[in-house]
């Protein structure tokens, strides 16, 4: 039986989490839990911390800590039998602190991407909102404009992908994720990867979770099986 295998992946605005988890998910069968992804849903039900939680996203500002952990740490034991991949969370010290009394994390991957390629990538990112499908007009573009390959439906842009919010989002990114990395890094967990593309970062991302994940668990952080 395999163990139970828990990963974040961190990154700013932009830098291929998405794109890589999907991948990850697909490759190596880890459910893939979304922040951004699971806000949007929040927002479009029109639960109490959705509602909260679109006056900051539209103005480039992220989501309280306290509204963060609410939403998210229920729905991570409801997934707890399984192994997983959390993307977007943690983004803050605060966060990372109650993740951290919640579960033990196998792997946390960073991706280093430099800013001019993250601002021309999030200007021309398109998203299919019902599944979450992400496009890119150069990297990868639907078949027919403008619309989602699988279902045919329009796609849309991100309000906070639209330039106003973008170069707030990013410079914010930077300040508040270095204590996470920091921290990540003082456990030992931490995988750092930079380049400008990400074909070229997944066959390294690929084969360090081929290791991680057939490497048996460590008595520090004993998990049970399932
Ligand atoms: N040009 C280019 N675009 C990419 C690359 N990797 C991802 N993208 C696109 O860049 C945008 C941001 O990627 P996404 O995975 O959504 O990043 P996230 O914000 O970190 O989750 C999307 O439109 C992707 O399709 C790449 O290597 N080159
Ligand atoms: N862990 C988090 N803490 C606070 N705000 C968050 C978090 N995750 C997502 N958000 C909010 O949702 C927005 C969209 O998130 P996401 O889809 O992950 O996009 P991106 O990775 O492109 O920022 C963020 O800009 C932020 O306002």
């Amino acid at each position: 039986m395999a163990r139970i295998f828990r990963a974040v992946i961190m990154g700013p605005p932009g830098s291929g989490k998405g794109t890589i988890s999907e991948r990850i998910a697909r490759t190596f069968g880890l459910q893939h839990l979304s922040s951004g992804d699971f806000l949007r849903e929040n927002i479009d039900a029109r639960t109490e911390a959705g509602k909260l939680a679109k006056t900051y996203i539209k103005k480039g500002l992220l989501v309280p800590d306290h509204v963060m952990t609410r939403l998210l740490l229920p729905r991570l034991e409801e997934i707890a039998r399984h192994s997983w991949l959390l993307d977007g969370f943690p983004r803050t010290l605060a966060q990372a602190q109650v993740l951290n009394s919640a579960c033990d994390l196998d792997v946390v991957i960073s991706l280093n991407v430099p800013f001019e390629t993250l601002k021309e990538r999030l200007r021309h990112r398109w998203i299919h909102p019902a599944s979450g499908r992400v496009y890119n007009l150069v990297f990868n573009p639907p078949r027919v404009k403008g619309v989602d390959d699988i279902t045919g439906e329009p796609l849309i842009q991100h309000e906070d992908d639209k330039a106003e919010a973008l170069v707030a989002r990013l410079r914010h990114y930077k300040d508040v994720a270095k204590p996470v990395i920091d921290l990540y890094k003082s456990k030992g967990i931490l995988h750092t990867f930079s380049d400008t593309d990400t074909d070229h970062i997944w066959p390294h991302i690929s084969s360090m979770l081929s290791v991680k994940i057939t490497a048996p668990t460590p008595s520090a952080q004993s998990t049970p099986t399932h």
